[in-house]
């Protein structure tokens, strides 16, 4: 488990990390979303005590990361896929780690065959491809069999076998009941591999909640309706037993019920409607719309600001 509690970093003026909050809880895979420069380096980096906090805590287990007696038999991570020696082997890079930590040497058979680096073990690392450096670094991880793994932006860079693995990789592990902390920036990404999701924006704590949650409130499908005649449209929808709800821009939304359904009850009524569509939300709309506050570099895409239903109710402690 990993417990953060009003974690803070700042870099000068520059807040990084502002005041999160949140559990990282065993069992499961937790992605850990944001923007670029959200601050999710940060905030690993500082659970693994690389970075000191300006304020806050966070405990690993219930123990600060520089009191831990064994660090990599208790977490173990993936920041970067660098800090290998060009000139080393896979081989010898996990053998000096294990060596340094106090770990058996076969630990390290174990964590290459696990990884699928076996029969390139001895080659020097400089000619290994993104994807061999991203296994290696994942095998680092594993050395230690530790409790808790953490993964920065694992699959940046991977091809569609690569991160169809190291999916199935974190899954694995959670279901094995450890503690599986991934960030990422790609929400259709997380929305296949994570079970909970943490949100965060500009340091800021935007949401922590299920993906089973997130997924029913984002990937229902409405009819969206506008008209000129809108208090009688509301009357008649009312009548026929169809709740409809205010979406903020003068148009309305329908769950559950066809638009072909609503057009013939609109005619019958002889209300003019100048808009019935059939809409499906998508992860990455609701992910966007949700960080669209806090993107750091702007792009010009005429994402709209969130809707109510992604308040402060929809935060979870
Ligand atoms: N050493 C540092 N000195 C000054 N500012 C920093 C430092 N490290 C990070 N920052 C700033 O803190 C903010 C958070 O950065 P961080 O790398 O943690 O974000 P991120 O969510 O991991 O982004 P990305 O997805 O782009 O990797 C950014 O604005 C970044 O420029």
């Amino acid at each position: 488990m990993i417990e953060l509690e009003g974690l803070t970093k700042r870099y000068g003026e520059k807040v990084a990390v502002d005041g999160l909050t949140f559990t990282v809880r065993p069992g499961i895979v937790t992605g850990f979303l944001g923007p670029n420069g959200a601050g999710k380096s940060t905030t690993m980096r500082m659970i693994l005590g690389l970075d000191h906090p300006t304020a806050g805590d966070v405990r690993i287990d219930g123990t600060h990361y520089d009191r831990l007696e064994d660090p990599l038999t208790c977490i173990g991570a993936l920041l970067e896929a660098k800090g290998v020696h060009p000139g080393r082997s896979a081989y010898h890079h996990l053998l000096c780690l294990a060596q340094s930590n106090g770990l058996p040497r076969q630990r390290v058979h174990e964590v290459l065959d696990t990884v699928g680096l076996t029969a390139v073990a001895r080659k020097k690392a400089k000619g290994f491809s993104l994807g061999m450096g991203q296994r290696l670094g994942i095998a680092a991880a594993l050395l230690g069999d530790p409790r808790i793994l953490m993964f920065d932006e694992p699959v940046n860079g991977l091809d569609p076998e690569g991160i169809h693995w190291i999916r199935t990789l974190m899954k694995s592990l959670a279901a094995q009941g450890r503690t599986v902390f991934v960030s990422s920036h790609l929400m259709s990404e997380m929305a296949l591999t994570a079970d909970h999701l943490v949100v965060i924006g500009q340091g800021r704590l935007l949401a922590d909640t299920s993906m089973a949650e997130f997924i029913e409130r984002n990937s229902r499908s409405y009819v969206r309706i506008r008209g000129p005649q809108r208090e009688r449209l509301l009357d008649v929808l009312h009548q026929a037993g169809i709740t409809a709800v205010e979406s903020g821009d003068g148009s309305l939304e329908v769950d559950g019920s066809k638009a072909e359904y609503i057009g013939e009850l609109a005619a019958r009524h002889r209300l003019v409607l100048h808009e019935l569509s059939p809409r499906q939300a998508s992860l990455e709309e609701a992910f966007m719309r949700l960080t669209a506050q806090s993107v750091e570099y702007h792009a010009h895409t005429g994402v709209s600001a969130p809707p109510q239903r992604w308040g402060d109710d929809w935060k979870r402690g």
